[in-house]
């Protein structure tokens, strides 16, 4: 096995992105997460270059801010409507559903979860016109806002990273796809799920988040230690396997915009959160998770088409170019 590939959890592989970062080995590295895209559109990454002080201290503030009592958190309300997807949504707000476009099916998929059992907050650039942030009034939590801009741009920073490395693995020219993420529209999340009885989790009573997949390029996905994040097993749909946390590493998967450029050859993984497996506790409750992911999305401006290499005579392109928003959208306006 090559230093770089640390092993594997449920067939995603988990690799040292530093000879990637440090340049001692950007070919094979960079084929080696492109693979494990393939194969099952996740993969895991350790020295991924965002210090484990600011991961733990993002973890504190969102800790801190859920920890406020919901009159105050509702002073940074989440609109009613999806496409302005900033501030807080309170548990139930959002029901995550996939490709469920009809008002009424999505009406009678709510009703019948009563929401997602959790609760968010989202934001994204200072400067973004389309998706204004939403932040709590100025004095309450000091600190919080800043805390959330310096996190979110340090995770621009490992995307585009990312991003490069898939240049890499597909043999495109330098910046090939970067310049398509210039605009940074991305969105950092904070979720917390409360704590639950394990068995309504198990009997699909209670939904923390259902099987869905992510929209745009990238995700990158911090999670604490509790697990019940799964994935669909690309070699047997609908039967799902756990994505358990990797100490020192977070997870990156691929979003459905990045299926459509690589023609599919990457997917975009259909994923869920349920009980973890094998929790012991004595009072029945799974306990409460935190979890940061980070949505990295191409400029919404521009048409992206299906990448140079993925298509052929043989194996012609399965999409149409879109917009990065055009989808976005889309997606986003069913969830509320
Ligand atoms: O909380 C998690 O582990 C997953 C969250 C997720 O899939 C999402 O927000 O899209
Ligand atoms: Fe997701």
């Amino acid at each position: 096995m090559a230093s770089f590939h640390l092993g594997s959890q449920s067939d995603i592989q988990i690799i040292d992105f530093k000879p990637f970062l440090d340049g001692s080995n950007k070919t094979e590295v960079a084929k080696a997460i492109l693979d494990s895209f393939k194969e099952t559109g996740f993969v895991y990454l350790v020295n991924h270059g965002v210090p484990q002080n600011k991961i733990d201290g993002m973890f504190e503030w969102s800790k801190r801010f859920f920890a406020q009592p919901v009159e105050t958190k509702k002073l940074a309300p989440h609109p009613p409507i999806g496409t302005h997807h900033r501030g807080y949504s309170h548990i139930g707000m959002e029901s995550v559903s996939q490709h469920v476009y009809d008002p009424n099916e999505q009406k009678k998929l709510r009703a019948k979860s009563g929401g997602d059992m959790k609760e968010s907050f989202e934001c994204g650039r200072e400067d973004d016109k389309i998706q204004p942030n939403i932040w709590l009034p100025e004095g309450v939590l000091p600190g919080f806002q800043e805390a959330c801009l310096d996190f979110f741009w340090l995770c621009r920073e490992v995307v585009m990273d990312i991003l490069r490395a898939l240049e890499v693995g597909f043999d495109l020219t330098e910046g090939y796809l970067t310049k398509f993420h210039t605009q940074t529209d991305n969105q950092l999340r904070l979720l917390h799920y409360p704590s639950v009885p394990t068995e309504s989790l198990e009997k699909d009573e209670i939904v923390r988040i259902s099987a869905h997949s992510d929209y745009g390029s990238i995700t990158l996905l911090f999670q604490d230690d509790i697990g019940g994040l799964e994935i669909e097993d690309p070699k047997k749909p609908g039967s799902f396997k756990p994505a358990t946390p990797v100490p020192g590493s977070m997870i990156v998967n691929a979003g459905d915009c990045m299926a459509r450029w690589s023609n599919d050859i990457i997917r975009s993984t259909v994923h869920r959160v349920r009980a973890p497996p094998n929790l012991q506790t004595k009072d029945g409750m799974t306990p409460e998770r935190y979890s940061i992911p980070y949505f990295c999305s191409s400029n919404f401006d521009d048409v992206v088409d299906c990448l140079p290499g993925t298509f052929s005579d043989e194996k012609p392109k399965k999409y149409e170019p879109i917009s990065g928003g055009e989808y976005f959208m889309k997606r986003l306006a069913t969830a509320y």
